[in-house]
């Protein structure tokens, strides 16, 4: 599924947190969402999962502006795992998983077999099997990362929208999920604070600063020195590993540097 960010904007109690904001995702796309704290990635991503009415512009998949969209019929085109994704009661495991399916049944229907091994399938993609009776309110801060994942792919969308899922994951499965999400047939938004990881794993990357967009491309194109000088802050030198990846390696803070006004170390 294509989805197309039209120049939006969206603010609350009088200020514009997402300025104009305009960017295109190609079906079957992984764009990485990056942009320092508080520079309106949650905000945005809200807006493209329609969970944030914008003010002005409009989202749009494969064409069709989502506004006045119910929750199912989103929910049937857009899985949407949050920064501080939650449940309100303590559900297990499985019973977290099988919530990617309830847009898909009546009200009055149970779960059938087809759910049952949607629900299945999500929980070994994720390495959840072992843990599927535990409670969520025993789990640590990455499986509980990986559940929210797990539900969002039993929902089997056309698109995934990510905010920050690797904050709570080891290196192992940060590169596990990164790698799942980069070869996924789902159109694919993440939001990213790992620069490096960003690069090697998405096709494009979207920078914003201040709630207006700086950059969109592919990662050579759009991390430059200049511009994490610039919009981040920091001094650093912008490689290639040896397999041909952008790699950033981090010099220090720029402000720092001038503050102290010493030259940043390495
Ligand atoms: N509901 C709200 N009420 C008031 N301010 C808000 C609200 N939502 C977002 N903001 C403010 O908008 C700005 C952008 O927040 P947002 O969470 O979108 O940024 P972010 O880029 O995701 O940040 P981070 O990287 O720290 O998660 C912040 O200053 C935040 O405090």
């Amino acid at each position: 599924m294509r989805i197309d960010v039209d120049e939006i904007s969206w603010g609350v109690a009088g200020r514009t947190i997402v300025r104009g904001v305009r960017f295109g995702i190609e079906s079957g796309h992984t764009v990485g969402l990056i942009g320092p704290n508080g520079s309106g990635k949650s905000s945005l991503l809200r807006c493209v999962a329609g969970l944030r009415r914008p003010a002005s512009g409009a989202v749009r998949f494969d064409g069709r502006a989502i506004a006045g969209w119910g929750t199912r019929e989103l929910a049937r085109h857009v899985a949407f795992v949050e920064q501080a994704a939650d449940t309100d009661t303590d559900l297990r495991v499985s019973d977290v998983v099988a919530l990617g399916r309830s847009p898909f049944r009546a009200a009055w229907r149970a779960a059938g077999g087809a759910d049952h091994a949607i629900v299945e399938a999500a929980l070994e993609r994720l390495e959840l099997t072992g843990i599927r009776s535990r409670h969520w309110h025993t789990l640590s801060g990455g499986e509980r990362q990986r559940v929210q994942i797990a539900r969002a792919l039993a929902q089997r969308p056309w698109a995934i929208l990510l905010d920050e899922p690797t904050n709570h994951l080891d290196i192992r499965h940060q590169l596990e999920l990164m790698d799942m999400l980069a070869g996924t047939e789902q159109t694919v938004l993440v939001a990213l604070h790992d620069l490096s990881l960003a690069a090697r794993f998405c096709d494009r990357l979207v920078l914003v600063h201040q709630g207006e967009l700086v950059a969109a491309g592919p990662p050579e194109e759009v991390l430059t020195a200049e511009r994490l000088r610039d919009v981040f802050e920091v001094d650093a030198e912008i490689g290639h590993d040896s397999s041909g990846n952008v790699a950033v390696v981090y010099r220090g803070s720029s402000r720092r540097t001038l503050a102290s006004g010493r030259p940043a170390a390495g």
